[in-house]
């Protein structure tokens, strides 16, 4: 449908923001026979997918917001894909000023929750529905089906769920995508995803690291080595798209693409978000912290820089001098297993953090579900969300995932191992900061006893801030700076 013949037919919905998501979301809801109204800030995208693309369905381009509001059939539905923040912001505004009460925005950007709560609100009481929609698969997902985590009025999942379960990836005959709950919900959800895939991108990275630090593999033998690994549990399109990135040569060099890049890794913000928001909760998602601050010391490159004739590893030089008799084939296995047991605590302390942000906010979020919706579509997509999604089918109120007795045997399975990669990781001085925190945490976890018992009592000593005791129940002082004896609070 060209711009002529446009007054003859309304669209199903409209996609405003036509950078590589929103382009290759409205192509994919074209594919599936929706009618899609098209809009960008600068025409030429509108343009260019018209001309690139224009021949995949039914879509109407519009030259302003005010044509691409009257474009949509009512109640009319607006998809938002434009950068997070102000512009975001910016592009609600024009919409809802020239939209109607009972008309739909969607914003499917990586927007922050708070932000999405806010504008839910706001939009409400201009009597406009706002789903607040995460969407995850990258370029690929969007145009083939991504993992959609909508949010918002119970009432407005009515209008628009049909239309993006229509686009989703589908696994075992369901779509990826379902109602998530409340305002911020779809966005939170959409932020630990993203949380998580800091963390599992980070284990994957120290399983290279240590690959090639420690057994001396190639990053060509280390490609296959994940391409391997990916018809076992670790199966998963990030393990998959591993291999694909090592394997790789740079064209002009000769070497090995990985060789050649910056080892300095980027970050937009979500990884951050779930955090903060973790810190806020007191939910201790070490692995996310990881892999957040990993990439923050990778970017610190003056520190780097400066800090180049720090003294390394002096306990041992070689895998054999730390664990004699080990081979390359056996230790490469102790890797696997490391970055399996690793990945269960990553995903386990996701999960934790998904509950009691549900919780705090109200949202009476399905883990199951998301775990499901998560199989397909998404960067983390695996079966392994398929065994997440099974645990918390068997007990919904499951206290933690290491609890579900599968993973709970899988990691039992691992340790020794786990824990051999550690050690080799510290005494070669490989940094392993998402292997050895998990670890920590899983012994934590299990510990009889902790040392915040010593903390407690100097908490005490210094601030007066009370204790209890493991043998009578209250709030206890001991008068440090007097005779000693203790008083009960
Ligand atoms: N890229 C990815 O893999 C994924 C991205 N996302 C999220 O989806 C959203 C879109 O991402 P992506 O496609 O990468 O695009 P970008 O995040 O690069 O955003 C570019 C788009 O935003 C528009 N834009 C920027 N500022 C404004 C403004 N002030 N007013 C109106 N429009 C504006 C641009 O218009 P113009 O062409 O005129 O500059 C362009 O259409 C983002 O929120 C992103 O975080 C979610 C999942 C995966
Ligand atoms: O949402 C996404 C994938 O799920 C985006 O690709 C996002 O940009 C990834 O985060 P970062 O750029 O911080 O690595």
């Amino acid at each position: 449908m060209t711009s002529s013949d446009s007054t003859s037919a309304l669209a199903d919905i409209g996609v405003t923001g036509l950078a590589v998501m929103g382009a290759n979301i409205a192509r994919n809801l074209a594919r599936h026979g929706h009618t899609v109204a098209l809009h960008n800030r600068s025409a030429s995208r509108v343009d260019e997918l018209m001309t690139k693309h224009g021949s995949e369905g039914n879509f109407i381009p519009s030259a302003s917001i005010t044509e691409f509001v009257a474009s949509l059939k009512r109640p009319r539905r607006a998809l938002i894909m434009v950068q997070a923040g102000a512009a975001t912001d910016a592009v609600i505004e024009q919409l809802a000023d020239a939209m109607e009460p009972g008309d739909i925005i969607i914003d499917g950007g990586n927007a922050l929750y708070t932000d999405t709560q806010r504008r839910e609100k706001a939009l409400r009481e201009r009597g406009l529905h706002f789903v607040g929609a995460g969407i995850s698969g990258g370029e690929e997902g969007a145009l083939n089906g991504p993992s959609i985590m909508p949010g918002g009025s119970a009432e407005s999942y009515e209008y628009v769920g049909p239309l993006l379960e229509s686009v989703a990836a589908v696994v075992e005959g369901a779509p990826c995508c379902t109602y998530i709950g409340t305002d911020g919900s779809g966005h939170y959800v959409k932020m630990v995803h993203n949380g998580i895939e800091y963390a599992d991108m980070q284990l994957i990275g120290e399983a290279y690291q240590l690959m090639t630090s420690a057994a001396g593999l190639s990053a060509n033998e280390a490609a296959e080595v994940f391409a391997e690994w990916n018809s076992g549990v670790l199966e998963s399109y990030l393990i998959e798209i591993t291999s694909e990135v090592l394997g790789h040569t740079d064209a002009e060099t000769g070497k090995p693409l990985v060789d050649v890049i910056v080892d300095a890794a980027g970050q937009k913000g979500t990884g951050r978000w779930t955090v903060k928001s973790a810190l806020d909760l007191g939910v201790p998602v070490t692995g996310i912290a990881e892999a957040v601050f990993a990439r923050a010391v990778s970017g610190s490159r003056e520190l780097r820089a400066a800090s180049q004739g720090l003294a390394g590893a002096e306990l041992a030089t070689s895998l054999t001098e730390i664990f004699p008799g080990t081979d390359v084939e056996s230790f490469v296995a102790d890797i696997h297993s490391a970055l399996y047991a690793s990945k269960v605590v990553a995903y386990a302390q996701g999960f934790d953090q998904l509950a009691a942000g549900s919780r705090e906010y109200g949202w009476d979020l399905k883990l199951g579900d998301l775990a499901r919706i998560w199989r397909g579509g998404c960067i983390i997509r695996a079966q392994f969300l398929g065994r997440i999604s099974d645990a918390y089918a068997a007990n919904p109120q499951l206290p933690s995932l290491l609890l579900d007795p599968y993973f709970r045997d899988a990691v039992e399975s691992a340790a020794a191992s786990w824990r051999r990669v550690v050690t080799v990781a510290a005494q070669l001085g490989v940094p392993a900061p998402g292997f050895s925190s998990a670890l920590a945490y899983y012994d934590s976890v299990r510990a009889k006893r902790l040392p915040a018992a010593l903390i407690q009592g100097l908490r005490d000593y210094f601030g007066a801030h009370t204790y209890e005791r493991v043998d009578k129940p209250g709030h206890f002082h001991t008068q440090w700076s007097g005779d000693r004896s203790e008083i009960s609070n």
